[in-house]
C-alpha cells in the first residue's frame, strides 16, 4: 500500500420537526431533528464514510447496516471510532481531515469549535489536524429548502512504519 491515501464520504440526512440535531458529536438545539435509524449524525457518517474509503474497506452501510438492531440510536462517535481502530489496525493514521456542511439552517458558526473538538477527541488527535466548515447552498435545492442536510468530508491517511 502506499504512503498515503486520500479519502471523501459524503451523506445526507431529511429533517423533520423536532427540537435538536446531533453534528460531529455536538448536540445543536433548533427547531428540528434529523431522520436516521442512528443518532443521524451526518457529519460523522460523511467522515467514517471518507476513513472507510480511504482504504477501500467498504462504506457505514457495510460495517453497521441500518436493519441491525444494534445500531438503533447508535451514538454515531462510537461508529466513528471503530471505522479509525479499523484504519490503524492497517497502519495508517489520520493526517487531516476537512467537513463542509450544507445547511440552511440552523446557524453553525458557534458549534464549529466544539465539532472540531469533539471530533478530535473521539480520534485522539490534535483539533488542528480537525477541520468542519459550514455553508447554506442560497436557498436552493433540498438543503436550501431545509428538507435535510448534507456533508462532504475528506481525510488524508499517512502510513506509520514508511519513512
Ligand atoms: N448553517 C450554516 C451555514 C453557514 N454558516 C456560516 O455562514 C457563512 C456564509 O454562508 P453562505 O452559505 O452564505 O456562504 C459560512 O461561511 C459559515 O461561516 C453557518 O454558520 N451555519
Ligand atoms: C449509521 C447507520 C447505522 O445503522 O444508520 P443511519 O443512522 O440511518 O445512517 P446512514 O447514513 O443511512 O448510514 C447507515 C448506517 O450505517
Amino acid at each position: 500500500m502506499t504512503r498515503i491515501r486520500i479519502g471523501h464520504g459524503y451523506d445526507v440526512h431529511r429533517l423533520d420537526e423536532g427540537d435538536g440535531i446531533h453534528l460531529c458529536g455536538v448536540w445543536v438545539p433548533c427547531a428540528y431533528r434529523l431522520i436516521a435509524h442512528s443518532d443521524g449524525d451526518v457529519a460523522l457518517h460523511a467522515l467514517c464514510d471518507a476513513l472507510l474509503g480511504a482504504l477501500a474497506l467498504g462504506d457505514i452501510g457495510k460495517h453497521f447496516p441500518d436493519t441491525d438492531p444494534r445500531y438503533k440510536g447508535a451514538d454515531s462517535a462510537q461508529l466513528l471510532t471503530h471505522c479509525y481502530q479499523l484504519i490503524q489496525r492497517e497502519g495508517y493514521a489520520l493526517g487531516n481531515a476537512d467537513l463542509t456542511i450544507a445547511a440552511q439552517t440552523p446557524k453553525l458558526a458557534s458549534f464549529i469549535p466544539a465539532m472540531r473538538e469533539s471530533i478530535a477527541k473521539a480520534l485522539n488527535l490534535e483539533i488542528g489536524q480537525i477541520s468542519v466548515k459550514a455553508t447554506t447552498t442560497e436557498k436552493l435545492g433540498f438543503v436550501g429548502r431545509s428538507e435535510g442536510i448534507a456533508v462532504d468530508a475528506v481525510v488524508l491517511l499517512e502510513r506509520g512504519d514508511v519513512a
